[in-house]
């Protein structure tokens, strides 16, 4: 199945594009390339995402879905690149009608040679010695501050696992600075409670993998989070939405 989809990207691009295959997820398949898409001055590193056409799906729903989920990725993307202190890769090109998005290339390689996500940084960190340093501290509390950012703008994320935060180290000082990626369910939202899912989401993630210093890395994350509001009042609405996401999320885990 896949071989074919690569095929037909391949196809698509041109059989002398390079392109090398780096994630297959639920939606999409995104592929790292050299290339720009059309200026070849403009040669560096890119990302193509894209959302193959499912064939469980009637084809011309299939069409009008994904056409709409490569075009809200876009706007989002657009959007965000646009907003004061967000950091978000930055929009290429897109082919809507055909699922491809192409946008510029986040992160690196760490020292244990996995991608520079914030999953992988904590799991590098993951022992006594590391694990509470001011590097990560920073890390964490800069990475709240992106999605505090983020809302107060009234845009959500609407899948915050540690796998959509990719760090990037800066050249002059070595300091990791924080990118959101994959905006494929985000959108404008004023609703209290898809900030406080937000949230929860990420809240969860790092305690299912790291679960041994989560409590003090959620505890960054808010502190973090917290700095990036201005009105009290709205910061108290949504953390008591969080508050009530969380206990929801417990009941139902204590149900089964
Ligand atoms: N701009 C980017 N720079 C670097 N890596 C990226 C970029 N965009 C995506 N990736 C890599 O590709 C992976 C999958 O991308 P993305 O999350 O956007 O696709 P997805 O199909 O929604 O994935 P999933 O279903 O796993 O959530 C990311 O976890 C990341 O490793």
């Amino acid at each position: 199945m896949s071989a074919e989809l690569i095929d037909h990207v391949q196809q698509y691009l041109g059989k002398n594009f390079p392109i090398k295959l780096i994630s297959q997820g639920a939606e999409a398949l995104v592929f790292e390339t050299s290339k720009h898409p059309f200026d070849p001055t403009l040669d560096k590193e890119y990302i193509i995402k894209y959302r193959p056409f499912k064939k469980y799906r009637h084809e011309q729903i299939d069409r009008v879905i994904t056409k709409k989920r490569t075009v809200g990725e876009c706007r989002c993307l657009v959007k965000l690149s646009n907003m004061e202190g967000i950091n978000v890769p930055q929009f290429i090109a897109s082919d809507p009608h055909n699922g491809f998005i192409w946008q510029s290339k986040i992160g690196q390689t760490l020292k244990d040679g996995t991608f520079s996500n914030l999953r992988n940084f904590l799991w590098l960190n993951n022992n006594d010695k590391n694990a509470y340093t001011e590097e990560v501290k920073q890390v964490l509390l800069n990475v709240g501050k992106q999605i505090g950012i983020l809302h107060t703008n009234q845009y959500v994320h609407g899948d915050l696992t540690s796998s959509n935060i990719v760090l990037q180290q800066e050249d002059c000082n070595g300091k990791w600075v924080p990118f959101l990626i994959d905006f494929g369910l985000s959108g404008y939202s004023t609703l209290v409670e898809d900030k406080g899912v937000d949230l929860y989401v990420l809240e969860r993630a790092i305690l299912s993998t790291h679960s041994l210093y989560a409590e003090k890395y959620n505890e960054w994350l808010l502190e973090g989070y917290k700095q990036a509001y201005q009105d009290q009042e709205d910061l108290t609405q949504v953390l008591k939405r969080f508050e009530e996401v969380r206990l929801r999320g417990r009941k139902r885990s204590m149900l089964g």
